[in-house]
């Protein structure tokens, strides 16, 4: 599908910049650490997604993605995490994620979400039939036989030949593609308003890859569903993302329309991770490395995290940028933006 043609489909499904989109999930300034850290693993944190909308959070291993997506689904050990500030609006509700989690009822059902390792949401004692049957009787109600024809059903959108007999067949029974396969659909079986999936499709071959990507556009158009996805793969965010926020450090330094940030990147480090990029549309680019190493959270300098590897660092960096808007909601947290560059990811 074509980026024109992907946009004429966010707008049917009234995503942002259609001018009908409504927010669906707001993170605002999240700040957390790990008991014994001495700075904050995730620093002011603030996303926003709306109906129909996919955007993509990207950035070097360790920069707090994950930490960040399981501290919305209120699955970070209560006892070893210090959230020092968060709010989360979903589905009408506000949480104040210092004190409180996502409410039960909307975990795993209104908000879903995806992991990289399959085996974190499988569980190898049930068939898969029974697991999916479950979480549909959980959250839908309905007769057993109804959650088993919809548990087939969903395999059967995730690409699983023959469902009817997989649905008996236990997780060691399937290969690692297909158990990736069966938490998707597991995920998906509510049709759930928000999905959250950290590198969804890493595992996968890229076939199955376009296949699952499909699968949630299908649904951003039949439902409405907005996604949260995490991947470190340029070409899954140029093929499928409306927006895009970029990671370094716990801290996000670039946000906005994909279309913005990859044609005009604005803060060294995304300028840094896409150079090297030469087309977006070649499946598999992935991030490009940016010399130097990422400090441990202990050792991170105060002001912009990313001064001691940028090459436009200034003694005015050791103060913290604002994420400032550029234009047309495109964020950047640097104090030398807009920068005098020439970089797009696309050819
Ligand atoms: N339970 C925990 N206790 C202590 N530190 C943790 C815990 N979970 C994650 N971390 C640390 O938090 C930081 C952010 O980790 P996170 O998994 O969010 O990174 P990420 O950007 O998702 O990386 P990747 O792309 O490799 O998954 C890392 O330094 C990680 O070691």
């Amino acid at each position: 599908m074509t980026r024109s043609e992907l946009q004429a489909e966010a707008a049917a499904s009234g995503v942002p910049g259609s001018g009908q989109a409504a927010e669906i999930l707001r993170l605002d300034r999240l700040s957390l650490r790990f008991r014994g850290q001495r700075a904050d693993v995730v620093s002011d944190v603030s996303l926003r997604v709306s109906a129909g909308e996919i955007l993509c959070i990207v950035g070097e291993s360790g920069c707090g993605k994950s930490v960040t997506a399981m501290a919305v689904m209120g699955l970070l050990p209560e006892n070893a995490t210090q959230i020092s500030s968060g709010t989360l609006h979903f589905d009408g509700e506000t949480v104040d994620l210092r004190r409180a989690r996502l409410p039960a009822h909307l975990r795993g059902n209104r908000i879903a979400m995806i992991f990289q390792e399959p085996m974190t949401s499988l569980n190898p004692a049930f068939t898969i039939g029974d697991q999916i049957a479950e979480t549909v009787l959980r959250h839908r109600g309905g007769s057993r036989a109804e959650a088993l024809d919809r548990a087939c059903e969903m395999l059967e959108k995730v690409g699983i030949p023959s469902p009817r007999q997989r649905l008996r067949e236990y997780p060691h029974q399937l290969s690692g593609g297909m158990r990736q396969r069966v938490m998707i659909a597991m995920a998906l079986a509510n049709d759930p308003q928000i999905l959250i999936a950290d590198e969804p499709t890493t595992a996968l071959d890229v076939t199955i890859q376009a296949q699952i990507l499909d699968l949630i556009r299908g649904l951003r158009r039949e439902t409405g569903m907005g996604t949260i996805m995490i991947t470190h793969d340029l070409g899954v965010v140029g093929e499928i993302a409306d927006s895009v926020a970029v990671m370094y450090g716990g801290q996000v330094v670039e946000q906005g329309p994909v279309a913005d940030v990859f044609d005009n990147p604005q803060h060294p480090y995304t300028i840094g991770l896409m150079s090297a990029v030469p087309r977006l549309d070649s499946p598999g680019g992935r991030l490009a490395i940016v010399p130097g190493t990422v400090p441990t959270i202990d050792a991170m300098p105060e002001g912009c995290r990313f001064r001691t590897r940028c090459a436009f660092a200034t003694p005015g960096c050791a103060r913290r940028p604002a994420l400032a808007d550029l234009g047309g909601g495109h964020l950047v947290a640097c104090h030398h933006a807009p920068l005098e560059t020439n970089v797009s990811v696309r050819a």
